[in-house]
């Protein structure tokens, strides 16, 4: 193929530890995701990985797993792209709870037709929600989006058709330049990309969990189709977990 995009989801963070809905809550990694973006590095360093530009979110789990691999490979001076596109799906009035306290507050039968849903949002997140404050008037986001585009809830459908944009405009550009880019995201923001690469149904990207902290490489021909789907590094022990 003539180019080829490095991707990673986020080693875990404390709320994964917790089983808490994360999305745009600003958790920091666990000692374990820690690790895993240090395995990463190692194992994109081995295969010989550089890169001149990285795109990633602007939630720290993500910059913290993509700086700990441009520190393996000696490239902490490349140009790092933080964008709200690239963020994890938001949970709305979800974010913070654990399981219990989810079937608890909705009912088992809510979080099923959740869980099976592609285009059925969580509850918004209100103003007295704990982390409104905390998200809403974060500087990282200085009117980027917009007060009245800024999301309080996404469904996986949403979360894509905000992913994508960045991109078709941002991102392709860039590969066509002939810009070697690893992305350091999150697992919904990676499925709109996959989704898009691969031409999945809505019911098979929902199927697709991708693994945390393992890079995986799309291989694209000119027209940005991948010459095969996505090849995950490291040792084939951790691949198979
Ligand atoms: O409730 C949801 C849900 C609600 C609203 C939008 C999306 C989802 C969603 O995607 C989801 C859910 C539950 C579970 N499993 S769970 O019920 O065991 C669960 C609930 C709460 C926190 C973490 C848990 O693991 C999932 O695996 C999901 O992917």
């Amino acid at each position: 193929g003539k180019y080829k995009i490095v991707m990673i989801r986020h080693g875990e963070s404390e709320w994964n530890q917790k089983n808490l809905f994360c999305g745009w809550y600003d958790a920091d990694l666990s000692d374990k995701g820690r690790e895993e973006a240090v395995s990463a590095g190692k194992a994109l360093k081995a295969e010989g990985y550089k890169f001149d530009v990285a795109h990633t979110s602007v939630l720290k789990r993500a910059q913290i797993t993509l700086n700990s691999i441009l520190q393996e490979l000696g490239q902490t001076d490349i140009p790092i792209n933080k964008t709200w596109r690239l963020n994890e799906r938001h949970y709305g009035g979800l974010t913070g709870l654990n399981k219990a306290e989810t079937a608890a507050k909705y009912g088992e039968a809510q979080v099923q037709i959740w869980r099976r849903s592609f285009d059925i949002p969580p509850p918004a997140m209100e103003k007295d929600h704990p982390y409104y404050d905390t998200i809403v008037n974060d500087p990282r986001y200085a009117g980027d989006p917009k007060p009245e585009e800024f999301p309080m809830f996404e469904s996986l459908k949403l979360t894509i058709e905000r992913t994508l944009p960045y991109w078709n405009n941002v991102i392709v550009p860039q590969i066509k330049e002939g810009k070697n880019i690893i992305i350091a995201a999150h697992g919904n923001s990676l499925r709109g990309i996959v989704k898009h690469l691969d031409d999945l149904s809505d019911a098979a990207i929902m199927q697709l969990n991708l693994p945390t902290g393992i890079p995986f490489v799309y291989e694209l021909d000119e027209n940005m189709k991948p010459v095969d789907s996505m090849v995950f590094l490291g040792d084939e022990e951790t691949v198979k977990k």
